[in-house]
């Protein structure tokens, strides 16, 4: 895995996203972090594509990322294999902040959440994309599910930020295009294939967060 998380070649491959959450659920269903980041990863390359009007989100997921490469690198990386065995080392040894924020604000669990809220608003945007017709704006797609799902968790002015970047999303056609996975048959095909997957990665870490209450985490 390399150092750095922007240091990445910029060529973008949805199909490339979507191997690597393919590969993100081990047979016992826990999720690997190594591949849940490189899933990341890949995304990152697509909202560079995009253009500088992104550079504040692709920034803060960047730097999300970051954190949780160095742990795959530190000398405690054995307890970061998954994200099951993340979360229960952090615990067992009081690496999180659970009430407010104090000695751990870069904890692995917290940092992933943030990750993981926004794993739900991509679900939710590629179902949009994927069920969209032609002429369906993608920077509407793009806020419905940003306000049914991370906006919740967003003060007033990055909400503000967020939905004036959407507005030059390009259009579907030309978004497609960006995907790089050929005629927009195959992208709706491709996309079929990869809500359920990602859904099925959102699915268990949420109940693994549920289960030990840190979904608020601060
Ligand atoms: C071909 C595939 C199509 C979809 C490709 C999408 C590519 C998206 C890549 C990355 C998505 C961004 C991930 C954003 C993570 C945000 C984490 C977060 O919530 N951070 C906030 C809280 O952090 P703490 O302060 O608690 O540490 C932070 O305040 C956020 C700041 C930046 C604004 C985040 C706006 C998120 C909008 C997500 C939509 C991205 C639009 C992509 C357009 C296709």
């Amino acid at each position: 895995m390399a150092d750095s998380v922007a240091s990445d070649d910029p060529k973008f491959c949805f199909e490339e996203v979507l191997s690597t959450f393919k590969v993100c659920l081990s047979e016992d269903k826990a999720v690997i972090l190594e591949n849940y980041v490189s899933g990341w990863r890949g995304l990152i390359k697509f909202l560079n594509s995009l253009g500088s009007v992104f550079s504040f989100i692709s920034k803060d997921a960047i730097n999300k990322i970051q954190i949780l490469v160095n742990l795959l690198k530190e000398d405690t990386h054995s307890h970061y294999m998954t994200v099951q065995s993340m979360v229960r080392y952090e615990l067992d040894n009081s690496l999180v902040d659970i009430d407010k924020r104090g000695s751990h604000p870069e904890s692995g669990t917290r940092t992933l959440l943030r990750l993981h809220r926004a794993l739900r608003w991509l679900e939710l945007f590629l179902e949009r994309l994927r069920i969209s017709s032609e002429d369906s704006k993608t920077s509407v797609m793009c806020a419905d599910a940003y306000n049914e799902s991370l906006a919740h968790y967003h003060p007033w002015v990055v909400r503000k930020a967020a939905g004036l970047a959407f507005c030059v999303l390009p259009g579907r056609p030309a978004f497609f295009e960006v995907m790089n996975v050929g005629p927009p048959e195959k992208v709706v095909a491709v996309l079929g294939e990869a809500v359920p997957l990602i859904s099925e990665v959102y699915q268990i870490t949420e109940e693994l967060y549920a289960k030990n209450n840190l979904l608020n985490l601060p």
